[in-house]
């Protein structure tokens, strides 16, 4: 394990059927650094994080979180652990509110807090639920004031919406909802993984300016993302895969100028959309501003 890392996985392995998705990875983040992985389609980023995250099972690896192994633990011990994840098309409870999806964050982190006895503590939930004693409402009401400043951090685009069911909302509300709740959990980590896909360009730019803001408050980030642009602006580190494995680690500028980055994204010719992929390395370039997906 890397000294000083926050979270560390070591030799992540994950086969389906005849492809190895993930492969022998290693990959190790430190206290308040933003991690971006870049790769071409199918190059396993997605299930690296899925593995890191506890919504796959890795076949072989180990990954550590304050030097407490959590190698796959289900996903809720996941985030009781301090792992949060936003998914790539974004996952929200569409029948419940902006507040009950974002609540639904503080109260994995309070039960994290909760003896776990068998029937005993279940039923006296319920009955805490039934009568509310003043320490619930008190409780609750604290959550609902923290979950008004969590959605306040996206401006005005959540809090006159926040109880209204979120299939009302735009699609990009609804990613920001999924950041919110996220947040909500007092994660030790955030992974997002293309927390920008299917947005316009200034839904982009919003949301570049949102994860930037969060990363100025100190946070441990793991991103994926395609639009380059993005990644160069807010990685320290970047990460770059190809066919399931580590081609590239370093400074944003040297893993964009890699020879075997240009020539992973080359072999794959376009990145989600028409253009030769070498436009998306280049930032500032109308693909890597506006989007891939
Ligand atoms: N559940 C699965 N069953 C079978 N193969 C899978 C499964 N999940 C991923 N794969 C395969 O594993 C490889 C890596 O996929 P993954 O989605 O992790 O790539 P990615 O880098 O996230 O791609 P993208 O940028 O398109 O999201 C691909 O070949 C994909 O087809």
């Amino acid at each position: 394990m890397s000294s000083g890392a926050l979270l560390s996985a070591t030799g992540v392995t994950r086969r389906f059927g005849g492809i190895i998705a993930v492969d022998g990875v290693d990959l190790h983040v430190r206290e308040g650094e933003f991690l971006s992985v870049i790769g071409p389609n199918g190059a396993g980023k997605t299930t690296l994080f899925n593995l890191i995250s506890g919504q796959d099972r890795m076949d072989e690896g180990r990954v550590m979180l304050e030097g407490r192994d959590i190698t796959n633990l289900s996903p809720r011990r996941m985030a009781e652990a301090g792992v949060a994840r936003t998914f790539q098309h974004g996952r929200v409870f569409g029948n419940l509110s902006v507040m009950d999806n974002v609540l639904i964050g503080c109260h994995t982190r309070l039960r994290a807090a909760r003896p776990r006895v068998p029937v005993v503590a279940p039923v006296l939930e319920i009955l805490r639920a039934l009568i509310r004693p003043a320490s619930v409402r008190a409780e609750e009401a604290a959550m609902r004031e923290e979950v008004r400043a969590i959605v306040a951090t996206f401006g005005e685009r959540l809090t006159p919406r926040l109880d209204e069911p979120t299939y009302a909302l735009s699609y990009a509300n609804r990613r920001r909802v999924e950041i919110a709740r996220a947040l909500a959990l007092h994660p030790r980590i955030l992974i997002l993984d293309e927390p920008t896909a299917g947005m316009n360009e200034s839904e982009t730019v919003e949301m570049r300016d949102i994860v930037d803001a969060l990363k100025r408050q100190g946070r441990t980030i793991l991103l994926i993302e395609h639009k380059l642009d993005m990644v160069m602006r807010l990685s320290d580190r970047v990460m770059a895969m190809d066919n399931g494995r580590v081609i590239a680690e370093g400074t944003p500028a040297a893993v964009r100028d890699d020879p075997k980055v240009i020539e992973a994204y080359l072999g794959h010719a376009t990145i989600g959309g028409g253009e030769p992929a070498e436009a998306s390395l280049m930032p500032g370039t109308s693909r890597a501003a506006g989007g891939v997906q």
